[in-house]
């Protein structure tokens, strides 16, 4: 914008939340009988609110502005004019951030901004959130490195596609690219990109209290402020994509890893209609009172001392056509699809009750379970159990019952792909193709990885690993490293990993602007 106005001092307000990986339960989970396995990642989208505090020329009294950039992004500045004046309670309308009058546009930012006040407009009235928003708003919004691939980045400078690599890139990197030219690496930018705009602007506006995200998230213990956030950005991401899918990596931004069943599209069908003044009341369909949502949002981590590893595979599948044929084929083999989708959920559900047992085994018995990370992440998991010398260790039960619980979870992540495999050759869906295969078959062999898979919808565009993690160990002990040197070899697709582990923090989150590395000094780069 040519003539911004300057921010106020004090610190700004930030809100991050985080990227998703569908472990298990693609396109079972479009249907509300059957719940995803969804870990949540480390990389995390932020949104930085920041009050103009100054008139944009002397003794002006303008309109309200809201100024939103992506400074990660070349032409990414949107300029907004909010109007409380209309017939329709607040009008946010975009004007043009230059003198050319030339903008791009981008309608996930535009939508979040327009029914976030909307709904403010009905839950605190007009005045109260004129009054927050005062002169108008200065919001940066950035995503982690992971979000995007950062390939080129890596050849400008040299470097192989290592972790190591990555590590060295800076926070925040420029992609030196536009939006729509971005490759994406599957973490779900857009819904966590809303979910934090449509977060920090509820908690910065005080429509919900300040302390909204101070509790976990879980539908049990999540704050009311909390699943406010997440009914509105489950709404307006469904607006955004002019579809409605099954919102798992919205659930994830907003609550965390999770069991997540989810809810039935017609709580938001009445509106679905995209005018941008709609004279429907929002809260009462949106409110968490509202009994219509009906999505369960259930507790579930990885097991401790484990590590989750996401490789980016530079070929890309389009998620949306891949489901539409599988539900093609769902519908014209209903009876056979059933029957699959039922020992598909059978298995998706054994594997996230073996994962949370683990996590039992380890506060039950630390010492047992510790020892048996450690023992079989130098061994194949067929090896696992075919020491007879593990049966005579002191403490034998709790440790064999511990390397038990992780051989269960690698037999039964690899018949969750075998039944996928299969759903896709009677869908003509390339679930997980035979490169993917190879990919995958290579790695769950290396000594010390427990189990992997195609994430979500599957085909050309990731994979996940799940891998022991013990402690004390040297880098070359690990069996990340010993991944890491499958990846890098790798002949038959260009694998290229991905920094993320599972988030720590459960969804959304406060964030302090100074405690974020590299977030002060993007911010506060014009
Ligand atoms: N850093 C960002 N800043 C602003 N908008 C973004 C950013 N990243 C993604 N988006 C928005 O999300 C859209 C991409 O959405 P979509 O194609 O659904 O991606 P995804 O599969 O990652 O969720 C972009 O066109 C843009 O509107
Ligand atoms: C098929 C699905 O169940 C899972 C798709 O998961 P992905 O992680 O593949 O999704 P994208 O982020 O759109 O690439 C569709 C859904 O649940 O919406």
């Amino acid at each position: 914008m040519s003539s911004s106005p300057s921010s106020s001092s004090s610190p700004p307000t930030v809100v991050s939340s985080s990227g998703k990986v569908l472990l298990a339960g693609g396109y079972l989970v479009l249907d509300p009988a059957y719940p995803g396995v969804v870990v949540s990642t480390s990389s995390r989208f932020y949104t930085v609110i920041d009050a103009i505090s100054e008139p944009s020329a002397p003794g002006a009294d303008g309109p309200i502005q809201i100024r939103v950039r992506s400074p990660q992004f070349l032409d990414a500045t949107w300029l907004y004019f909010v109007d409380f004046a209309g017939p329709d309670g607040v009008h946010v309308e975009q004007v043009p951030d230059n003198p050319n009058g030339a903008s791009t546009k981008n309608k996930f930012v535009h939508l979040a901004l327009q029914r976030t006040l909307a709904l403010g407009v009905e839950l605190v009235s007009a005045g109260t959130l004129q009054n927050a928003l005062g002169r108008g708003l200065d919001i940066t919004i950035v995503g982690d490195n992971d979000f995007y691939s950062q390939r080129a980045q890596l050849t400008a400078q040299n470097l192989p596609p290592t972790l190591e690599s990555l590590a060295k890139l800076p926070p925040f990197n420029k992609t030196g690219v536009t939006l729509p030219d971005v490759h994406k690496t599957g973490l779900g930018s857009s819904a966590a990109l809303i979910t934090s705009l449509v977060s920090g602007l509820l908690l910065y506006l005080k429509v919900i209290p300040s302390d909204s995200f101070a509790t976990e998230g879980g539908t049990e213990t999540a704050s009311e402020g909390r699943k406010l956030a997440h009914n509105l950005s489950q709404y307006i991401h469904c607006l955004a994509q002019g579809k409605v899918g099954s919102g798992f990596d919205v659930s994830a931004a907003a609550f965390g890893s999770q069991l997540y069943t989810r809810f039935d599209p017609a709580v938001i069908q009445p509106l679905m209609n995209d005018v941008t003044d709609s004279s429907e009341q929002l809260a009462p369909i949106i409110s968490p009172s509202n009994k219509a949502w009906d999505y369960r949002v259930e507790p579930f981590k990885l097991p401790p001392h484990t590590r989750l590893m996401l490789a980016d595979v530079d070929a890309g599948s389009d998620t949306p056509s891949l489901v539409g044929k599988v539900l093609k084929w769902r519908k014209e083999n209903s009876a056979d699809a059933k029957t699959r989708w039922d020992e598909l959920d059978a298995l998706n559900q054994k594997l996230s009750r073996v994962l949370l047992r683990l996590g039992e085994e380890e506060a039950k018995y630390p010492t047992a379970y510790r020892k048996a990370v450690k023992y079989i992440s130098t061994i194949q998991s067929v090896q696992w159990l075919a020491n007879p010398n593990i049966i005579e260790n002191e403490k034998v039960s709790d440790f064999r019952r511990v390397i038990e619980a992780f051989v269960e979870v690698n037999q039964t992540s690899e018949e969750i792909r075998a039944k996928m495999r299969e759903m896709g050759k009677l869908a003509d869906v390339p679930i997980e193709p035979p490169e993917q295969t190879a990919l995958l078959d290579a790695c769950v062999s290396v000594a010390g990885v427990i189990g992997g898979g195609v994430p979500g919808a599957g085909g050309y565009d990731a994979i996940w690993l799940l891998v022991c993690d013990p402690p004390n160990c040297t880098s070359e002990e690990l069996p990340a490293t010993r991944v890491e040197r499958v990846w890098s070899t790798y002949k038959g697709l260009d694998v290229s990993p991905l920094l993320a582990a599972e988030s720590v923090a459960k969804g959304v989150r406060v964030e302090k602007f100074d405690d974020v590395p590299g977030l002060a000094a993007i911010v506060r780069e014009q």
